[in-house]
């Protein structure tokens, strides 16, 4: 342990978006999977998350549903915020780029200290790991070295590292912060892989919690308390969640899942 403590990991806001109904037929869906998205059920799961988080007392800006943009539910991709300062970010994917410019104008109103990132970067938030003393950026198809780059250029104060990411969507997509110095990690090869890069090349030394399903990985740390999914949804990895230390929070998530969306996507902590 090198005494992290929680205050990195505390937010008073959220930013999250509607679901579009553009978003079944046209949503990315790296992972390949076909399984057709229920939207009631999807609208339904994410009103619970929207919900979660009110009652952990922050005040959530919801953005409504831009129908343009099927994958706009995934705030997290377009901006990164660290304390005062908030990083928009050029899409990887071309038909996310345009969900920027909103974003923009939302953490303008916020207050917060904005920057922007040009051609030929890309950043998605997805792959821009936290962990209260660094950042950990994925270098997949979606994040490029430029956009590394100015995410180093704008966040100063902290380490920033880039980590390889090739098969999975994000880095995000393999693990997360579970705690102030624990990251959880999937079972995958890959995600195995990405956490020996992650054990060689980062500043500082974390605990490394793993679970069985990727999708496991992806939690969501708020305030001491974690967000994570339902035992019918991750049945190999819910034992592990049930070990740690209260306070948790289970929330369903299977509907986003298979457009490759996981916790942590669904929202923006400020
Ligand atoms: C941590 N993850 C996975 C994210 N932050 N984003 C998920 C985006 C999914 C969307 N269908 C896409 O392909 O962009």
């Amino acid at each position: 342990m090198n005494g992290n403590d929680l205050s990195k990991f505390r937010y008073d806001k959220a930013i999250v978006c509607g679901i579009p109904s553009s978003l079944p037929a046209a949503a990315q869906r790296q992972s390949g999977c076909l399984e057709p998205v229920n939207l009631s059920k999807a609208l339904n799961q994410h009103a619970n998350y929207v919900r979660a988080l009110k009652n952990m007392g922050l005040k959530v800006i919801e953005l409504t549903a831009d129908e343009q943009y099927p994958d706009c539910v995934f705030v997290e991709d377009a901006a990164v915020v660290c304390g005062d300062i908030a990083l928009v970010c050029r899409l990887g994917h071309p038909t996310r780029r345009g969900e920027s410019a909103r974003m923009k104008t939302v953490l303008q109103e916020l207050g917060l200290s904005v920057e922007e990132m040009e051609h030929p970067a890309t950043l998605d938030g997805g792959d821009v790991l936290f962990t209260g003393k660094e950042f950990l950026v994925g270098l997949s198809k979606r994040t490029n070295q430029q956009g590394v780059h100015i995410l180093a250029k704008t966040f100063g104060d902290y380490p920033v590292t880039a980590i390889s990411v090739s098969n999975h969507l994000h880095l995000k997509s393999l693990m997360s912060m579970a705690g102030p110095d624990t990251v959880l990690v999937g079972g995958s090869s890959e995600a195995d892989d990405v956490w020996n890069e992650v054990e060689k090349k980062a500043k500082f030394k974390y605990e490394k919690l793993t679970v069985p399903e990727d999708k496991a990985a992806n939690c969501l740390f708020v305030n001491g308390t974690l967000f994570h999914l339902t035992s019918a949804e991750i049945p190999r990895s819910y034992e592990v969640f049930k070990q740690l230390p209260d306070p948790k929070i289970e929330v369903e998530n299977s509907e986003l899942h298979k457009v490759d969306g996981g916790l942590t996507c669904l929202s923006i902590l400020i």
